[in-house]
């Protein structure tokens, strides 16, 4: 290493990054392998990302932030596209994306759809090409298979892991924290928050709440998931109390409707969507308050989660 590696802070660098690829690419068994076991499961919230943390890799030389991306499909829908949006977003504000390919399973279109995307990017984020399962194929395949991946896109990086031996893992952390700015830790060493999925479903809330008010209320309306647990004693339901913000009474008035009705349909919408982004069935607890001007209040916007 040479000295002039260093920037300020000694050297040590933090930032975010997110997986990306295909269902059952291998996203998530990678980012527990990563983490390792410094998992602590903590209900602060964080402060710098109103995205889902997923891990925090704590290195000598950096701090690596594992943030979530829901997946991307084709939009069918203003929600779909509300979501594929989400996933936009997220990948421009990582400081680095790892697109996971499985070794046992041909570069195809599913990949290449979200090489193409993630070529749109107006800021050049870095994307490091990841062949995982490496354990399951010859080493010969995965030769190949990095040939293959390469023409995909311009990767800055190109690496084979597998998260169940273990190859690789490390030189994947350090790899990805080299791409990340120089700066102090963003958060305490071992902290980890884990809002299983609640922003987006708090996204999901608000997308239903503004459907045909849109014009009324544009930015007016915030969502907070206050609870998200399974229902005791059972393992097919989970129990969903989330807050409706608006600025005003007369706000909350349109929100809620005649007698109501409005703000049943809203939890009824909201509640198909959610169920189909958790696989599971849930019953949603949704009440209206009023916030006067968050949008306004540094302290309030900050607990409601931007
Ligand atoms: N042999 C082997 N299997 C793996 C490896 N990584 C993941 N898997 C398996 O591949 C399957 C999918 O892994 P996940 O980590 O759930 O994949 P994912 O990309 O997070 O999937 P989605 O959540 O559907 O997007 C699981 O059955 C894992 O056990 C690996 O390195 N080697």
């Amino acid at each position: 290493m040479t000295t002039t590696d260093h920037g300020p802070d000694g050297g040590f660098r933090s930032g975010f990054a997110c997986f990306v690829g295909r269902p059952n690419a291998g996203k998530s068994t990678l980012t527990n392998a990563l983490v390792g076991t410094k998992v602590a499961i903590t209900s602060s919230k964080p402060q710098t990302t109103r995205h889902t943390i997923r891990g925090i890799v704590h290195r000598a030389d950096g701090q690596l932030i594992l943030v979530d991306t829901p997946g991307l499909h084709r939009p069918r829908t203003l929600l779909g596209q509300r979501l594929n949006d989400l996933v936009r977003e997220t990948w421009s504000e990582v400081d680095v994306v790892g697109l996971c390919v499985p070794a046992d399973q041909k570069v195809g279109p599913g990949d290449k759809f979200i090489a193409a995307e993630l070529a749109k990017l107006p800021r050049r984020t870095p994307v490091i090409g990841i062949i995982t399962k490496t354990d399951l194929v010859p080493q010969q395949q995965v030769a190949e298979q990095l040939l293959a991946l390469q023409d995909v896109m311009d990767f800055a990086d190109l690496i084979p892991v597998s998260a169940v031996d273990g190859f690789q893992v490390g030189a994947l952390a350090e790899l990805l924290v080299g791409k990340l700015p120089f700066g102090p830790p963003l958060y305490p060493d071992g902290e980890l928050t884990d809002e299983p999925e609640a922003t987006l479903v708090a996204e999901l809330i608000r997308e239903a709440a503004l459907e045909g008010v849109r014009d009324e209320l544009p930015h007016s309306i915030a969502v907070v998931v206050e609870e998200m647990k399974p229902r005791e004693g059972r393992d097919d339901l989970i129990d969903v109390h989330a807050e409706l913000f608006v600025e005003r009474s007369s706000q909350k008035a349109i929100i809620l409707g005649h007698r109501g009705e409005r703000l049943k349909q809203v939890g009824t919408s909201a509640r198909k969507h959610i169920e189909a982004l958790l696989g599971t069935r849930i019953y949603l607890d949704l009440h209206v308050k009023i916030a006067k001007d968050w949008q306004r209040d540094p302290k309030q916007l900050r607990r409601l989660g931007f």
